[in-house]
């Protein structure tokens, strides 16, 4: 499914820390060391960019153009073309003609292949089997994955009063991968670790790569499923191409006992259905996994006392 989100839905408007982070973690999928490069950049981010992807250029410049076109028609093309939404947070959905469908399928089938391969080398890194433990969800006939293009008009600084306003508000992909890209225009922001948002400086020859919530249940927390937004930018129109790679609505997703060695499980099991019905009805900044987690028994500290609170 195709889905054109109406153009940048604003949450709210805030004063936003714009520093530029210069050490997102870049990973060239051709070098033998990537395995373990990934693992590490999936433990401490959540969040990496990838090169020597395998997609081809023309792909992704096809793609682009389609979309450029797409949000550039004015809003009476847009209606005809079932291109906006009724209600301002729904998103848009239309039927593709034959030479649409031909570019998003190329572009979608070309990434997919790239996340999977992805999921491999960190099964791999990870030291786990099957090597498609993780990517067969997403190669599965019936894998419930969505391609996605957000559109941020510019919203210039002067209308605003040099506050910035929030396109995509701060959220976690609940799948198990995503694959973004941009129009090279920066907008997007991670949270990192030390509680800091920093802003990802765009990047044309790279695909940058979320671990998803579904992800981070498989690893019992050990990928963390990083949390982002999308800030509007304030000269230029941002168009972001984003696939979500999921499980089929009826997979079991839990922790793999084979990477649980010994743990508690942080997480009881659920299918990605009831974790997709129940992030939907969530408010999108919510730690969706919550309601997943298991209650921890009462740890015990360093003197041994019961801590019950
Ligand atoms: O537009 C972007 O760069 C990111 C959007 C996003 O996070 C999403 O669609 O889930
Ligand atoms: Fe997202």
């Amino acid at each position: 499914m195709v889905v054109l989100s109406k153009p940048a839905v604003i949450e709210h408007l805030s004063l936003v820390n714009n520093t530029i982070f210069h050490g997102v973690p870049l990973i060239d999928l051709s070098k033998p060391d990537s395995n373990s490069l990934l693992v590490k950049a999936c433990r401490e981010f959540g969040f990496f960019k990838v090169i020597n992807h395998g997609v081809p250029t023309e792909f992704i410049t096809k793609l682009e153009s389609l979309a450029i076109h797409f949000f550039s028609l004015p809003l009476s093309e847009k209606e005809k073309a079932g291109l906006t939404a009724p209600d301002p947070l729904a998103m848009a959905t239309r039927k593709l003609a034959p030479m649409e469908i031909c570019i998003v399928n190329g572009y979608v089938s070309s990434v997919k292949k790239m996340a999977c391969e992805i999921l491999e080398m960190l099964a791999e890194g990870l030291k786990i089997e099957p090597r498609n433990i993780f990517s067969k969800l997403v190669m599965d006939e019936e894998s419930d994955s969505i391609f996605r293009l957000n559109h941020y008009p510019p919203c210039p600084d002067d209308q605003f009063k040099g506050r910035n306003l929030i396109g995509f508000g701060e959220h976690t992909d609940p799948q198990i991968i995503s694959v973004l890209r941009s129009n090279n225009t920066s907008g997007l922001q991670v949270l990192l670790k030390d509680g800091n948002w920093i802003s990802v400086p765009p990047d044309q020859n790279s695909f940058f790569i979320n671990v998803g919530d579904s992800l981070q249940v498989m690893t019992n927390g050990m990928f963390k499923s990083v949390r982002h937004r999308v800030v509007a930018n304030t000269s230029k129109s941002r168009i972001s191409m984003i696939y979500f790679g999921g499980p089929p609505l009826c997979e079991k997703i839990a922790p793999l006992p084979s990477l649980m060695k010994g743990e508690d499980s942080l997480y009881r099991e659920f299918t990605w259905f009831e974790y997709k019905k129940s992030a939907y009805k969530s408010r999108l900044d919510e730690n969706r996994l919550g309601r997943f987690e298991k209650l921890q028994p009462p740890c015990v500290n360093k003197e041994r006392k019961i801590v019950l609170s």
